[in-house]
């Protein structure tokens, strides 16, 4: 692992109590929108200054992107990074998990999936979890905050809090025996060939659905399954974001031995245009997304 990627996981590390504990106190939603149409909440937007702060204060970090932004913010030269400061931060009224998501480029943004030299997500659930695809590995971390504090200490401003990486398991692979899914959108929407993959899969697998793709890959990731966020008949690309979503959730699961597509090919073949660009997702077992390409194929 390079120096910068071992120093990008530790602020993330370091970053993501304080993300947890500014998630009080911003749960209302703002007036501005993001890149892609959504309504920004006050807690994507600390989630996002925080990040940019810290991530661009590591030498050998030279840009930064995030889906709560139009344009890349250039610092030098370096690698680039991509994040979605709060994945699932609609979940944040009912209290929810929600999480982070970085991809660590080596390219200018837009760029391949191919062009990851880490992929990285942390998880706020009822403990802060970091799961990391760097050499073709992907380990999971417990991060330990040894200062919990409350949300109205935690400000852009401050330097970073005092807390830890532990591994919990050094290469993480998907389970042979899938157990549980997890798909997106509205039924309606869906196309009549996910429709029919979606039929066989409920009489094989357990329903687990969260609102937040993190949290659901990461129950993939835990029990084997299948996650979708599929193309939509209202919009054929679906919801979730190449560049900061779907490139780095599709680095961790392959390098954790499953699969991914955007109903075609792996995500991480699929060539950007925009940094917005969104993409059907689906993420899981090799088999079950062979079957579900196989499906759409069908279809088409
Ligand atoms: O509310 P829906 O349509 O189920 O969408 C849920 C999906 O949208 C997301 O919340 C989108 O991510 P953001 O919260 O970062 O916009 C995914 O995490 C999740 O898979
Ligand atoms: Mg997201
Ligand atoms: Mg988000």
């Amino acid at each position: 692992m390079s120096d910068t990627v071992e120093a990008v996981l530790d602020t993330l590390a370091e970053t993501a109590p304080e993300i947890r504990g500014g998630l009080v106190g911003r749960r209302e939603y703002q007036d501005g929108e993001n890149p892609s149409g959504e309504t920004q909440l006050a807690a994507d937007v600390h989630a996002d200054r925080l990040l940019e702060e810290r991530l661009l204060a590591i030498d050998g970090v030279g840009s930064y992107a995030s889906e709560e932004r139009d344009e890349v913010i250039e610092d030098g030269s370096g690698l680039a990074v991509a994040v979605d400061p709060l994945d699932g931060s609609s979940n944040i009224k009912p209290n929810n998990s929600m999480g982070t998501i970085v991809g660590v480029y080596d390219a200018p943004l837009p760029a391949s999936g191919h062009d990851l030299v880490a992929a990285v997500y942390t998880l706020y659930g009822p403990i802060t979890t970091m799961m990391a695809a760097v050499d073709g590995t992907t380990t999971e971390y417990v991060i330990e905050d040894s200062e919990a504090r409350s949300a109205s200490d935690s400000s852009s401003g401050q330097s970073p809090r005092d807390s830890e990486r532990h591994v919990a398991t050094e290469g993480v692979e998907l389970p042979n025996e899938p157990t549980v899914y997890g798909f997106g959108g509205r039924v309606p929407d869906w196309t009549p060939e996910f429709t029919d993959y979606a039929r066989e899969i409920e009489q094989e697998l357990k329903l687990r659905y969260g609102g937040a793709m993190i949290g659901d890959v990461n129950q993939v990731l835990t029990y084997g399954g299948v996650f979708a966020y599929p193309a939509l008949e209202s919009d054929p690309n679906g919801k979730l974001r190449l560049q900061f979503e779907a490139n780095p959730m599709a680095a961790i699961v392959e390098a954790a031995g499953g699969a991914s597509s955007d109903g075609e090919r792996s995500l991480l073949d699929v060539e950007p245009e925009d940094l917005h660009d969104r993409v059907p997702v689906h993420l899981g077992n090799r088999d079950l997304i062979d079957r579900l390409e196989g499906a759409l194929a069908d279809g088409g």
